[in-house]
């Protein structure tokens, strides 16, 4: 007779066992990875070994997308990174309605506002209350906050006003920050030089932070890597339309305002799915899955790029889209919106043509927009179709530019892309 699936699970589950305890007669620093993967493979095979009265409640979580807190990798992870960027996101919202964001001017001359400080200092401390060995490579640090007292006393204000309604929510990202001491040294946490080894979040607390000063989209954005692999991202984005479905019209990226009943918090975890759901200043909602458009024919494209001619080639951008056949106008917005509308089948395509030779692209402007996108049924790589290396550091300095498309158009893009950079080559 044939085994029962429940039998079956139990061999596969008691031969893995059997050849994990040999090989960590070799390595005891595999035992320790091992059992965290066998009890993920015991949590897989929980389903078919339920009473058949537990078995609807499970299957209803999974059509309704609740998946993070079903049984899933990285469920804790997710979590965590939801309700830190929701909370982050709050505190951007107060600074984005005042009128005076508090601009500073990095040494690379790129403007950083009194939000990025709050929103980093805010995400890295519920990171490390959840998971103190984790690194963090955050855009931001102390240094400038630490010379400036009155600024120093503006982010503090933020970050002790930035509260989730829900205090079992707030509880599980460690609570309200004790001290500005603790605030400093949570913005210096986000020093790591990256890699792929271990884990690693990858933060931008305010992308497209020229958007958020000319009153734009703009973006609160985290992910986790995994051996140098985006495994979990997720995004806040206070000005979309919560509606999935909403049409992405070119005016998205202007004058956006801060009306309550937008803002939408985006997610994604490695081979589960995307999903989005709307801000809210409470517990998670409940997320819907997302998925891109499909898009058999490319002249019917809306494609997506920055508002800033000095982070993406417009002109080589616009080449494109004409080579391609496509007609309708670009969509501008800033920050990583764009990979959400594109993932959400908003928009289809996104183009990010270098202007400069020398600039590198950093890890926190793509690591999570990478993930959602791929989850969504798309493809991601630098203009010349390479994949782009999150783990040789802070920076994507093996590639140039970016772009990316649903899976089936994906190769026909990249060679125009290609033949537009040659022939200026
Ligand atoms: N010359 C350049 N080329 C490409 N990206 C650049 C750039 N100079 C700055 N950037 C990055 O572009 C990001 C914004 O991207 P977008 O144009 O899609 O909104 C900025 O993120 P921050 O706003 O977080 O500093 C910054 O890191
Ligand atoms: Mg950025």
């Amino acid at each position: 007779m044939a085994p029962s699936l429940l039998q079956r699970n139990y061999n596969k589950f008691f031969l893995f066992s059997i050849l994990i305890l040999a090989a960590s007669l070799f390595s005891p620093s595999f035992l320790s990875r091992s059992i965290t993967r066998l009890a993920q493979l015991k949590l897989h095979f929980y389903p078919s070994s339920t009473s058949s009265a537990s078995v609807p409640a499970i299957q209803t979580l999974r059509t309704n997308s609740t998946r993070a807190f079903s049984n899933m990798a990285y469920e804790k992870e997710l979590e965590i990174a939801l309700l830190a960027v929701q909370r982050a996101t709050l505190l951007t919202k107060s600074v984005y309605s005042s009128h005076s964001k508090g601009t500073l001017s990095k040494s690379d001359s790129s403007p950083v506002t009194i939000g990025d400080f709050g929103a980093q200092a805010l995400i890295i401390a519920s990171i490390k209350h959840a998971f103190p060995g984790d690194e963090v490579v955050g855009e931001e640090d102390a240094d400038d906050l630490r010379k400036n007292e009155q600024e120093r006393q503006l982010v503090w204000d933020l970050v002790q006003a930035a509260k989730l309604d829900d205090s079992t929510a707030e509880d599980k990202i460690g609570g309200p920050i004790k001290s500005v001491d603790a605030m400093l040294e949570a913005l210096d946490s986000g020093r790591s030089n990256g890699g792929d080894k271990g884990r690693i979040w990858a933060l931008d607390p305010i992308d497209g932070t020229k958007g958020f000063l000319r009153g734009g989209q703009y973006a609160v954005c985290l992910a986790l890597m995994v051996d140098g692999v985006p495994t979990v991202g997720v995004i806040g984005c206070p000005n979309l339309p919560v509606d999935d479905k909403a049409p992405l019209d070119v005016s998205i990226g202007a004058d956006a305002d801060d009306k309550e009943g937008k803002g939408v918090l985006f997610s994604a975890v490695k081979g589960e799915g995307a999903t989005s759901r709307p801000l809210s200043r409470g517990a998670i909602q409940q997320g819907s899955t997302i998925t891109m458009k499909p898009l058999e024919d490319t002249t019917q494209a809306t494609f997506c790029e920055s508002v800033e001619a000095g982070h993406s080639s417009h002109g080589d951008n616009a080449a494109i889209a004409s080579k391609l056949g496509i007609t309708k106008p670009s969509v501008r917005m800033d920050s990583q919106a764009k990979y959400c509308s594109i993932a959400r089948g908003a928009g289809d395509l996104y183009l990010r043509l270098p202007v400069s030779k020398s600039y590198e692209e950093k890890i926190w402007d793509h690591a999570a927009g990478v993930v959602l996108v791929q989850e969504a049924g798309g493809e991601v790589t630098d203009a010349w179709g390479k994949p782009l290396n999150f783990g040789i550091g802070r920076t994507l300095k093996e590639n140039k530019g970016v772009v990316a498309a649903p899976k089936d158009v994906f190769p026909k893009v990249i060679e125009v892309v290609k033949e537009v950079l040659n022939a200026k080559a």
